[in-house]
């Protein structure tokens, strides 16, 4: 390269090829004007689609480019001139085209703090941002036929990783719940305001400005201490059959827009104590997003998203069924030269991402909500049943040739067929539910073992690309190190027994680690086979629900009103008992996945304390052992902290200021046990709730592995603490075979 040619990056041709119906995440990059008070420019817009970045400041036309200079290139690049219309028409626009037709879109603006995401993103009444934009456009294509759309909004905080609602902040803390395979993320309680108004959406986007954490720092006078996530769905039903209203296809759209906080660096925003504390937690979250665009662009197997809230809400957005821009921001001026090369260079690496945007029919969504499902069809059904024994239908004038005995034995003969089918569709519903229950259970354990991965990969400061293979490698490396030394009978000063303590501890944890990628595997296959069984048993539910049908239908034919009725009722009756019973057993199982999958972050949550006490316990070691004088802001934390425990403990109110440090391990040493309860005649413990014994085979957590991956990496000083050892609920049950063909021929009808 010749010192007059800036190195450049980002070509298409060096991008790795995107595979057949998946696309390339739109990057672009905005570049904010230069305020009155910056006094050097050290970046530019080259073009529509280049940006340069000097390396020190001086002005490009008069003294050409130098070879230390950097120039990136994206798919648009936006300079200081442009205009908010611009931006939304390239970025946006066809995004909303997209979701109006059942595609889910996310914006987001990325960059450093005051850089301008706010300004691109919300914008003000004057020169309104894309949120705006973005829902005058689909109010406008929905408006000619509001009865087939329906369009809902959220907006939503997340703030030192805790999300409020924007459009009802008292309403506090708010939870994010997913399904057992990380599917389907969703904020509980958070409101959904259904509306076509602009003004009434003007309104409540400006209320939900107002709600959002905003301060000032020396960066920005009116800084958005939060990531603010406004989210509107659009439902479109579609008649099936222009004849039949009731039959409906139902498209469903989700557009995001992203407004996230900026990551600064302490000394330049002059950031202290609570200040800091949430840059920590903003930082914590685009951290997070950063290494998930990392592992994106590499091609990773297997992406973390479970280490913030934020990548989290993002999953789908950034590696999912969803068509995806990132409006990276960058300020021109040279005191910001280096946030907006750390901007840049994300961009970049977010530019080689590809996610698989998908329709989205309404009519896949299952689980769960199954079984709620069939008590509605159920219910259904006996309305339609009551319905027809009001009806009085056209006999056959055979009926009345027919004698006594004829017509009782064709009555209890078609009563027993109808019975039978009856049983067997209940019997082919049972078993899909119970298929159902077990991919939830397989997810689960399969979003276990993807925790014990991330637990080790942030431990050993690994990507998950770094799988199987590198693992085994290293693990052979050291197992061969090993057998060399002592072989040799080799001991140097270094190879005492504490290394090889280390070795062990090593190549035990990638063992564990190799062995969970192994059963992540096994899990995957099971999935497959459990999902091939459950569409076999959908086909045989609906040739048994058609043989209903029939059955129904021969009903006049043969026999009398008063007859028919008699039989409708019966059937009614058994359809109700069905109902009622499955009301029950839905409820528990819904009740008991809910606590399993509560055992599953509690256990994820005393493993963070833990560790979090472990360090924290060392580090006071090192401060005590050497007399150090506490920095005042550590000074307050620990106050903070002393209160904390205060509070938590309802004791009185600790004194203002105290010499001692509080004591870390004494209110939190308990680990997180799911205790026995004891039996009121004192017989005994009886077993927790979520680990009833129950015929659903539902697996449930255990954590021995767990343990092995995280239990043992810090070597702990004996004499200075003892870390509680965690408890060992009872061992998963096992993946579960598969019901046998026997089982489901048992149910052929
Ligand atoms: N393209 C632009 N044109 C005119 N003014 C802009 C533009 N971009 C940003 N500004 C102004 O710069 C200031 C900072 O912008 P803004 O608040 O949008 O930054 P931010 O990236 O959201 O910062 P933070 O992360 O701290 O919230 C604001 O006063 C805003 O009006």
């Amino acid at each position: 390269m010749t010192p007059e040619t800036p190195s450049s990056s980002g070509s298409d041709s060096s991008r790795p090829p995107v595979k057949t119906g998946e696309e390339r995440l739109m990057v672009a990059v905005r570049i904010r004007p230069l305020k009155a008070d910056e006094l050097g420019r050290c970046l530019y817009a080259l073009n529509k689609k280049n940006v340069i970045i000097e390396d020190s400041e001086k002005s490009v036309r008069n003294q050409g480019r130098r070879g230390t200079d950097k120039q990136y290139s994206f798919d648009v690049v936006f300079g200081e001139e442009s205009t908010q219309e611009e931006v939304y028409a390239v970025t946006t626009s066809s995004l909303v085209k997209d979701v109006l037709n059942g595609y889910n879109g996310t914006v987001f603006a990325y960059g450093a703090t005051g850089a301008g995401k706010t300004h691109t993103m919300v914008g003000d009444p004057h020169k309104p941002g894309i949120m705006v934009r973005a829902l005058n456009d689909i109010f406008q294509a929905v408006r000619e036929n509001e009865d087939e759309y329906s369009v809902t909004m959220s907006y939503l905080e997340l703030y030192n990783e805790q999300i409020r609602d924007l459009l009802n902040p008292s309403s506090g803390y708010l939870e994010l719940r997913e399904d057992s395979r990380g599917r389907n993320i969703q904020v509980a309680g958070l409101s959904e305001i259904s509306t076509t108004s602009t003004e009434e959406v003007m309104t409540l986007l400006q209320k939900g400005n107002k709600a959002r954490t905003v301060e000032p720092t020396a960066m920005n006078k009116t800084s958005s201490r939060s990531h603010a996530l406004l989210s509107v769905t659009v439902r479109h039903a579609i008649p099936i059959d222009k004849t039949d209203h009731l039959r409906m296809k139902v498209k469903q759209g989700r557009l995001f827009m992203i407004d996230l906080a900026g990551s600064e660096r302490a000394n330049k925003t002059k950031n202290r104590g609570k200040r800091l504390q949430e840059g920590g937690h903003i930082n914590r979250s685009l951290l997070a997003l950063g290494n998930c665009i990392n592992a994106l662009s590499g091609g990773a197997r297997y992406v973390n998203y479970r280490d913030s809230k934020l990548t989290r809400l993002l999953k789908d957005a950034l590696g999912g069924n969803c068509k995806t821009v990132m409006i990276a921001h960058v300020s021109p001026s040279c005191f910001q030269k280096d946030e907006s090369k750390n901007t840049l260079v994300y961009a970049d690496r977010a530019n080689n991402i590809s996610t698989k945007a998908e329709i989205n029919s309404l009519d896949v969504s299952y689980h769960v909500s199954q079984y709620q499902n069939v008590i509605t069809e159920l219910r259904d059904e006996i309305n339609r049943l009551q319905q027809k024994m009001k009806e009085d239908r056209p006999r056959s004038a055979d009926i009345n040739k027919m004698n006594v005995e004829e017509r009782s034995r064709e009555v209890r003969n078609l009563r027993e067929q109808i019975v039978d089918t009856f049983k067997t569709q209940m019997k082919l519903r049972r078993k899909l539910m119970e298929i159902d229950s077990h991919l939830l259970g397989l997810g689960m354990e399969a979003e276990r073992q993807h925790l014990i991965i991330s637990h080790w990969e942030s431990r050993n400061n690994k990507l998950y690309k770094n799988s199987v293979n590198e693992s085994r490698a290293r693990t052979q490396q050291s197992m061969r190190r090993r057998i060399l030394s002592t072989s040799d009978g080799f001991r140097s000063a270094g190879n005492d027994e504490s290394n090889y303590d280390e070795i062990d501890e090593e190549a035990e944890g990638e063992a564990a680690i190799q062995q969970a990628w192994r059963e992540l595997a096994d899990i995957e296959r099971e999935q497959e086979r459990w999902s091939e069984l459950k569409t076999h048993i959908d086909q045989k539910l609906e040739i048994c629900r058609q043989r209903g049908v029939v059955l129904e239908d021969k009903l006049p034919s043969l026999l009398s009103s008063d007859d028919e009725r008699e039989i409708l009722a019966l059937m009614c009756r058994v359809h109700e008992l069905e109902a009622d019973k499955m009301a029950l057993q839905s409820e528990r199982l819904i009740r008991q996945h809910e606590l399993r999958r509560r055992d599953l972050t509690i256990l994820r949550y005393d493993r963070q304390r833990q560790l979090s006490e472990e360090i924290i316990t060392r580090q006071r070691k090192l401060i005590e052992d050497g007399k150090l004088k506490l920095p005042p802001d550590l000074q307050e934390l620990y106050l903070l902290y002393q209160q904390e425990i205060h509070a938590s403990t309802y004791t009185d109110t600790p004194s203002e200021k105290s010499d001692k440090l509080p004591p870390i391990t004494k209110i939190y040493s308990e680990p997180f046990i799911r205790r026995p309860v004891e039996s009121s005649d004192g017989s005994g413990p009886s077993p927790p709730s979520s680990e009833e014994s129950d015929d659903t085979g539902l697996p449930t957590v255990r954590d021995n592995s767990v343990d092995r991956v995280m239990g043992h990496i810090i070597n702990r000083p004996a004499h200075f603490m003892k870390l509680p050892p965690l408890s060992s609920s009872p061992p998963i049950t096992g993946l579960r075979k598969i019901p046998d063909e026997d089982a489901a021929s048992a149910t052929d009808t």
